[in-house]
């Protein structure tokens, strides 16, 4: 088991996994709350040292993992060469994937040297395409059996997913005769009976699958991990606090397979007491011992120009208030959070607060995006229209948390809370679904609408979370 920490003080050493962290030196030191987590305050200390994120390379048991190199350091090609195919570097190249973003370059060398790796990075960091460039090194193409398993959450991150992973296997310029590699996405609302014949006749070497659907596989014998080379999943602090999913994914973690025949790549944006995280990931059997915790740039979870802003309002003017600052901001693109409905509600048949934010947009915006919904009780079919239309138009997205996961539409300029969501984690999820173009420094916003007695809510989040919010004023929206 590694112990080792960078520039964290004696006390914290005896836990068990590897920290890495940035050597950018934060300004957000300067704003640390007092009661943020104690753990929170160890992370802060780390970027202090950057010399030392080398050392915790060399001497973290990073089986011939080099130190993280300087930002003008090698492109992903030179990261990659030798470890990855050939043909998924050039479509790397074709997609536009040159030169690594921040968790690329100090993942890659553990990912594709096989070390299990616990992938902790900002929303929008680029966290997909260093488990895919390691899916590829781990995998053997043209042999026809499921090496690589997937898990998502949801559906629609289901696609994305394999969106990307066809698109890396796809066959480049000049590979033509080379044997195809095929992705299957085994996801819920599927055509499971189809899968299981394709499963069957000729197995995919990659499987993207939301645990549902997985399970039935499983269950039913369709789908054999016994040739399963690499585990990744997604947002799994998610998966492993949603009660429906939690013991599918202990089983998968520790029947279905074994630590020792795979390579464990467990990844997410937030990992909420990650120290007591990485000690069951050892402890529950779901990592190695050497797992790695790569936790990039922990002072600042969320990008530095992404701007905070609060209106505190009556709920009954919410929806005028909206509208102003939709007038007011003219998004390219924007999502608008609204909290799930209650079950008393449900129970009453009255309509969940996206209908309403639905219906008010479609008869009193008059600007030019469309207005389009997601949310969790639209059918499977009514999701992929809605999920298909927001790739080709610039769109108000109105939304339950169900879009808040993973949803990677680069143009969103900004998010609107009109109901808070319910944890600084759920924040910061939200506030990630913008920002998402790596190496550029556009300024998006996050606005939350609330009133009086929520403000004390969303101080607690900005504590834990680490940025500020600007007070915008109802009066300025209205002039
Ligand atoms: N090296 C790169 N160069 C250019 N663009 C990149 C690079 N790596 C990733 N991207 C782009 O950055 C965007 C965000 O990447 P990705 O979806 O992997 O983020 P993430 O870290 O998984 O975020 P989240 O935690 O929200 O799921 C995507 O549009 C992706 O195409």
């Amino acid at each position: 088991m590694a112990c080792l920490y960078v520039g964290a003080p004696a006390c914290v050493l005896p836990l068990p996994h590897v920290f890495l962290s940035s050597s950018r030196v934060p300004k957000a030191l300067g704003r640390l709350y007092v009661g943020a987590l104690a753990t929170r305050f160890f992370s802060l200390l780390t970027p202090v040292v950057p010399a030392n994120a080398s050392s915790a390379l060399a001497c973290g048991g990073a089986d011939g993992a080099e130190a993280p190199p300087s930002p003008a350091g090698p492109t992903l090609r030179e990261m990659c060469q030798g470890k990855v195919p050939e043909r998924v570097l050039q479509r790397a190249e074709e997609m536009g994937y040159t030169i690594p973003t921040d968790v690329q370059r100090q993942s890659l060398p553990l990912l594709l040297s096989g070390k299990d790796c616990v992938l902790h990075a900002q929303t929008g960091s680029g966290k997909t395409l260093a488990y895919l460039l390691s899916v590829f090194s781990a995998i053997d193409i043209g042999r026809s059996s499921v090496q690589a398993l997937i898990v998502v959450p949801s559906r629609e991150l289901g696609i994305q997913v394999t969106k990307v992973a066809r698109m890396l296997a796809a066959r480049p310029v000049g590979f033509e005769m080379m044997q195809a590699c095929t992705v299957m996405a085994l996801l819920d609302g599927g055509m499971l009976k189809r899968h299981k014949s394709w499963l069957k006749a000729e197995p995919p070497e990659i499987v993207v699958a939301t645990v549902g659907s997985l399970c039935q596989m499983l269950e039913k014998h369709a789908l054999k991990l016994e040739a399963m080379r690499i585990l990744v999943i997604d947002e799994v602090d998610f998966m492993l606090h949603s009660s429906k999913q939690v013991y599918a994914l202990r089983k998968l973690l520790t029947s279905y397979s074994t630590i020792d025949s795979r390579q464990t790549v467990l990844a997410s944006a937030s990992i909420p007491q990650h120290n007591r995280f990485m000690y069951d990931c050892v402890q529950q059997k779901w990592t190695k011992n050497d797992v790695v915790h790569i936790h990039v740039n922990p002072v600042e979870p969320m990008p530095l120009h992404l701007h905070h802003k609060y209106v505190i309002c009556k709920k009954k003017e919410r929806l005028c208030t909206l509208l102003n600052l939709l007038q007011r901001d003219k998004p390219k693109s924007g999502i608008i959070f609204v909290g799930e409905q209650s079950e008393k509600s449900k129970r009453l048949g009255q309509p969940p607060s996206t209908t309403l934010v639905l219906d008010f947009l479609q008869n009193s915006y008059r600007g030019n995006l469309e207005v389009l919904l997601l949310d969790d009780d639209m059918n499977f079919n009514a999701r992929a229209t809605s999920f298909a239309e927001l790739r080709q138009r610039e769109y108000l997205l109105v939304s339950t948390d169900i879009s808040s996961r993973g949803f990677d539409l680069p143009q969103t300029t900004h998010i609107y809370n009109f109901d808070l969501p319910r944890s600084a984690v759920d924040y910061l999820h939200r506030a990630g679904r913008t920002c998402r173009i790596p190496f550029s420094k556009n300024t998006c916003s996050v606005t939350s609408l609330i009133t009086h007695e929520e403000r004390f809510v969303l101080q607690r989040f900005e504590n834990e979370l680490m940025f500020e919010c600007e007070e915008l004023f109802l009066e300025t929206l209205t002039a």
